[in-house]
Formats: C-alpha cells, sequence, structure tokens
C-alpha cells in the first residue's frame, strides 16, 4: 500500500477524489471503535441530527486553538499523511462523526480554517454520500416553485451545470477512506441523506467499493439476489462512524495572542 500511488485510486470523472478500500484491517477498526466508546461521556457533542467527538482543539475561524492528537489516533493520521501525499504538513484536527441509520450530514461546504484536503476514514455501516455542485454553478435556474413537487432529489436531475459540473455519489464503504480537494472540495458541497436505505445505483466507485468480500451484507435486505442488483440499495442497519480528518495550517500557539 505504501509504495503505491494515491493516483491509482482516483474514482469518478474529478481529478481529485480518490476512494481507497480496506484503507484499515478488521482489527484496526475495533481498535479506533472501543478507543472512541470508550472516552469520556462529555467528549460527545450532541447536535440535531447526530453526535461528535472533535480531537484536536477548536477550530475558530482565524486558526486553531490545539490540544494534542492522542496517539490512538495518530497513528492512523499518520498513514494518510504518509499515503496521500496531499497535506502539506501533518493533520491536527480531526471530527468523529456518529450517524445512526437514519441520520445524515446536510450538504456543506468545509470552513475556510481548513487546508482544502479532507481525508474520511469510515467505520460501520455503509452510506452514499451525494456531492452536489455549487449553487452558483447552476446555468439556467430551475423556478423555485418547482421545488416542492412531486420527486425530491430527482428535481437534481433537471438543473444544468457549469464546465462540466454534475452531481454524483459515491458509496463509502467500511474501513474504506475517501479523500477529496480542489474541485471536489470547493465546487462541491457534500452530503447524506437521513434515511435507511440509500441507493448506490451510478456511484462512481460502484466496482471498487464492492469488491470488498464483506460487501455482500450490507445490500438490499432481500433474500432475492437478483433484486438486489435491480434497485441497488444498502440497509444502513447498524450506526456508521466517520472520521473527518483535516490540517488547519494556523495554530495559535498562545491563547492571549489570538
Ligand atoms: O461523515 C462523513 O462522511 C462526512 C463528514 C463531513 O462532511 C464533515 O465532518 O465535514
Ligand atoms: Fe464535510
Amino acid at each position: 500500500m505504501e509504495e503505491e500511488k494515491i493516483g491509482n485510486y482516483k474514482v469518478g470523472s474529478l481529478p481529485t477524489l480518490y476512494y481507497i478500500p480496506d484503507f484499515i484491517t478488521d482489527s484496526d477498526q475495533s481498535f479506533l471503535l472501543n478507543n472512541i466508546y470508550g472516552a469520556p461521556a462529555s467528549k460527545w457533542k450532541l447536535l440535531k441530527n447526530r453526535r461528535l467527538q472533535n480531537w484536536g482543539g477548536v477550530v475558530h475561524e482565524k486558526g486553531l486553538l490545539p490540544q494534542v492528537l492522542p496517539p490512538w489516533l495518530t497513528n492512523f493520521t499518520q498513514k494518510i499523511y504518509d499515503v496521500s501525499g496531499l497535506f502539506s504538513s501533518a493533520i491536527n484536527h480531526v471530527l468523529i462523526n456518529e450517524y445512526l441509520p437514519n441520520q445524515g450530514i446536510m450538504p456543506h461546504q468545509d470552513g475556510p480554517a481548513y487546508f482544502p484536503v479532507v481525508a474520511i476514514l469510515s467505520l460501520g455501516s455503509p452510506v452514499v454520500m451525494d456531492f452536489t455542485p455549487h449553487a452558483r454553478l447552476k446555468l439556467d435556474s430551475q423556478d423555485d416553485t418547482d421545488k416542492d413537487s412531486e420527486g425530491g432529489s430527482f428535481e437534481i436531475a433537471k438543473d444544468k451545470w457549469l464546465d462540466g459540473h454534475h452531481p454524483f455519489s459515491i458509496l463509502l464503504m467500511p474501513r474504506s477512506l475517501l479523500i477529496f480537494k480542489d474541485k471536489a472540495y470547493s465546487d462541491y458541497l457534500h452530503g447524506i441523506r437521513d434515511c435507511a436505505v440509500h441507493c448506490y445505483d451510478g456511484a462512481v466507485n460502484e466496482t471498487e467499493a464492492l469488491k470488498q468480500n464483506e460487501s455482500d451484507r450490507y445490500l438490499s435486505s432481500s433474500e432475492d439476489a437478483g433484486r438486489k442488483e435491480e434497485y441497488k440499495n444498502i440497509s444502513r442497519t447498524s450506526t456508521r462512524i466517520s472520521l473527518t480528518c483535516r490540517l488547519v495550517p494556523k495554530v495559535h500557539r498562545n491563547l492571549f495572542r489570538f
């Protein structure tokens, strides 16, 4: 793995979206989950639709008020730094999100304090992450009154986008690593739908993600293999944990000079 180039893991039509299946082993996954769930209860921050742990310090618009990352995390952030070769210095911030099967994250762009490369390590239940071009890249904006009509997310397919931008999705299997930067980071919003069944039909990494031997157990709960194929759904039957690993370049060493 170490000798291989990150370029070998490029997926989809953007030049800077990478998906590495089996980035960590099963025992690495258990090790991380044990540490995450072994952290003091006060480490969890409750949000409306999920909970999270913040490691590495507090991120402000102007930079990071740092806290040393624990060794159980730096083992992995160092590996991500080494393998990707995309970060200008060591990863110093990790956000751990926990999602129940019907929880997700609204489409968003990561904040300006971060170096524009993000690495997301996935544990537990698989999910589909959707990328949507930024509203400023929409060509002929649809009549907003359309929004409430039937069809929900299919509305998006009608939109026209500038410069070849188009919505796409990626299937994030457990133990995989997703890395994105540049256009994928700045021209697109990323989000996860808050429903318990996700469709991966057309996902940019369908082949790569489903090569994993264990993937079968997550596919549609239908007994009928043919229907699994037909619907291309994953059932989110358990919790997903993600580790969003980033670099905040500006670190405040002295609180009083912040
Ligand atoms: O859980 C994920 O995979 C995405 C998390 C994310 O986008 C974020 O923390 O900014
Ligand atoms: Fe994000």
